[in-house]
């Protein structure tokens, strides 16, 4: 396992002390994510832990599932309790990216729908500004590279998100597009631009979303909280 590996299962193992039983939870996506339902596998194994899971990807729901998770969509459900998910970037204030895992979609569904969201990170993604990482869009595929000219018209460097030649296809089996902009400077703004842009389903900017972050550091776990 690589150094940053362990640091991911570490913030993984922390997070899933935080979830009560009887609760709802709202299951992340990526490699973070994968720790963390690991040990809440083990939590449900050994400690009897009932809960509900909301998986926010179908990658997650079959490895939650695998390890005798229960899971829900997020329309079965009345309420979320706790959401746990990885993230891209993180700025100071708490704003994120998402969608590096082509999951953002379904992720902020579920977010906003959950009365908490924790984000677990090891320290690489921490940054004082967003816009380093390529910030996703998952787009409709029908007029899709218009899209991408009116987004190039707009400075926003975007470029389809391909995998073996092909275009990555989302659960919802949408396009994603990612746009390479190195800095945003006002991300409020940005969100405000893309809202209005036809045929982006939904940007990884993830604005005043989050209230607790867990950041895997050298010297242990450090909890953040807004
Ligand atoms: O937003 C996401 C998926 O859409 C992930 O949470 C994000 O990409 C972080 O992934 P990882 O833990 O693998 O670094």
């Amino acid at each position: 396992m690589t150094h940053q590996d362990e640091l991911k299962q570490l913030v993984g193992k922390t997070a899933v002390k935080y979830i009560k039983n009887n609760t709802v939870v709202g299951l992340g996506t990526g490699s973070t994510v994968k720790f963390m339902v690991d040990a809440l596998g083990d939590r449900v194994k050994n400690e009897g832990l009932s809960i509900v899971g909301v998986p926010t990807s179908e990658r997650t729901r079959k490895q939650a599932n695998s390890l005798g998770i229960k899971t829900k969509g997020v329309d079965e459900v009345d309420h979320i309790d706790l959401t746990i998910d990885g993230a891209d970037q993180i700025d100071k204030h708490f704003q994120g990216i998402k969608g590096g895992g082509g999951a953002h979609l379904w992720e902020k569904i579920v977010a906003i729908n959950s009365d908490k969201n924790m984000w677990i990170v090891d320290e690489s993604k921490m940054a004082d500004e967003l816009g380093s990482f390529p910030l996703p869009l998952e787009v409709i595929p029908y007029g899709s590279t218009q899209l991408l000219k009116r987004l190039e018209e707009k400075g926003y460097h975007p470029q389809f998100r391909i995998r073996d030649g092909k275009k990555v296809k989302t659960d919802s089996n949408n396009d994603i597009i990612d746009l390479h902009l190195q800095r945003i400077e006002n991300p409020r703004s940005l969100a405000f631009d893309l809202d209005q842009m036809t045929g982006i389903v939904e940007h990884g900017l993830f604005l005043n979303i989050v209230d607790t972050v867990i950041v895997g550091r050298e010297d242990g776990p450090e909890v953040l909280t807004k």
